[in-house]
């Protein structure tokens, strides 16, 4: 179904409001008391401030495998929905997990519903083995049209000419490294470029763990420099070729012109200044109050901060409560407590603002389990000792936590 039949289905829906509505956090049904930990309070802030403003947001949850990366961009997705913003959640993890998150099927590599949901949120779910298919029939089928074709709905049109040449074949059956990352970024420049987007006010990636995302975000610089060289080279080849024919066919030299490429630059240096915006990109940092987590949660810092990526918040996902009589989970807390200890003390991420997020009593699901989640920040610190989902939000929810 297109884009466009999509929304303005959902536009017809009372639910649709075109102004962004305030964000007015909701009390729990049985408020979690909130005990601040050994931290400064000013350290700790929550997603409230998120929601404002009715302008386009990107934000880019990443961290090390298992943290909670999709939990967390599923459940800051359902928030900005709930809050008026026509939102897509998007996942370039090429292992998704979206659709277990929702607790619904979002593969197919489509803008996808997401059902049960008061406002419009959507889901995409980037499927390089798919686009890969579509390309490959696309070539069987059509030849040079179909990659034509294709390559426009990739938003990559103006390489279709230059691929025709490649053997794409060999190339899709051993895919060079960093192609996934292609596909996501193609995704991007048709976020940025299509009308059927418009809309959208938050667009949320979920996306693959640090080394697949490091590279996803470096890559519009390195084509960009890649498309610089191949330029030059082509120029010199041209020249070359051009004087070569002066000398032996005594033709005057040509400058050929390569629009294509250029263009390809332009929208290159397009999605790198997206990402680099502060205006318009957040990355947040996923991670959980381990050493190891912590150390990768630095290094990947780092990596942003090189590569010019905004980044001001760190989600310290899965916090176990103050008190307990549990004597495990106490030592386990100290434990946590020493990593939060290591994130002040690290200089890559003592100056990110931390919004910590409390272990659940069971596994997040579906959308009441994500809302709950979301809404955890309403009151900076809110949700550290709130860690039980069954004594809360199954209330709210008539039971339907999974
Ligand atoms: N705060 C939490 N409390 C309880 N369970 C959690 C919490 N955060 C995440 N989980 C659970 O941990 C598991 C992994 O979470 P999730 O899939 O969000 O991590 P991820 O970082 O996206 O993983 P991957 O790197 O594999 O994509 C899921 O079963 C999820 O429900």
């Amino acid at each position: 179904m297109a884009v466009a039949t999509l929304f303005r289905r959902v536009s017809k829906s009372r639910y649709f409001n075109s102004a962004i509505t305030p964000f007015t956090p909701k009390p729990f049904i049985n408020p979690p008391q909130v005990r601040p930990i050994s931290t400064p309070a000013k350290t700790f802030a929550g997603f409230g401030d998120l929601v404002s403003g009715a302008e386009r947001k990107y934000y880019m949850l990443g961290g090390k495998g298992g943290v909670g990366k999709t939990s967390c961009a599923a459940s800051l997705a359902v928030k900005f929905a709930n809050h008026g913003h026509p939102t897509i959640v998007v996942s370039t993890d090429p292992a998704h997990s979206l659709s277990d998150s929702f607790d619904q099927d979002l593969t197919g590599g489509a803008l996808v519903p997401i059902e049960g949901m008061d406002s419009p949120l959507f889901a995409l779910e980037i499927n390089p083995e798919k686009t890969k298919e579509d390309f490959r029939s696309a070539i069987q089928k059509d030849g040079g049209a179909g990659v034509k074709n294709f390559m426009d709905s990739m938003g990559l049109g103006m390489l279709s000419q230059q691929l025709e040449d490649l053997k794409l074949g060999e190339l899709l059956d051993t895919p060079p490294p960093g192609l996934d990352e292609a596909m996501a970024i193609s995704k991007v420049m048709q976020f940025v470029e299509s009308q059927e987007y418009n809309s959208f006010t938050r667009i949320v990636f979920d996306t693959a763990p640090t080394g697949h995302t490091l590279r996803l975000l470096s890559l519009p610089d390195f084509l960009d420099t890649s498309i610089g060289k191949m330029m030059k080279l082509k120029e010199k080849i041209a020249s070359t070729t051009a004087a070569l024919k002066s000398v032996f066919m005594k033709e005057e030299p040509k400058q050929i012109p390569d629009n294509k490429l250029e263009q390809l630059r332009e929208r290159m240096s397009k999605v790198r200044d997206l990402f680099r915006d502060p205006k318009t990109m957040e990355f947040i940092i996923v991670t959980i109050p381990t050493a190891m987590a912590v150390s990768e949660s630095s290094r990947l810092c780092a990596s942003l901060k090189k590569e010019r990526v905004p980044v001001h918040r760190l989600i310290l996902n899965q916090m176990l409560p103050e008190s307990t009589d549990c004597k495990f989970c106490a030592i386990r807390r100290k434990d946590q407590m020493r990593a939060l200890e290591l994130i002040q003390r690290d200089k890559e991420l003592s100056n990110l603002k931390i919004v910590q997020a409390p272990l659940f009593d069971v596994e997040i699901r579906g959308i009441p389990a994500l809302k709950f989640m979301g809404d955890m920040d309403h009151d900076s610190q809110a949700g550290i000792e709130a860690g039980s989902m069954t004594d809360n939000a199954v209330e709210q929810t008539d039971g339907k936590i999974n």
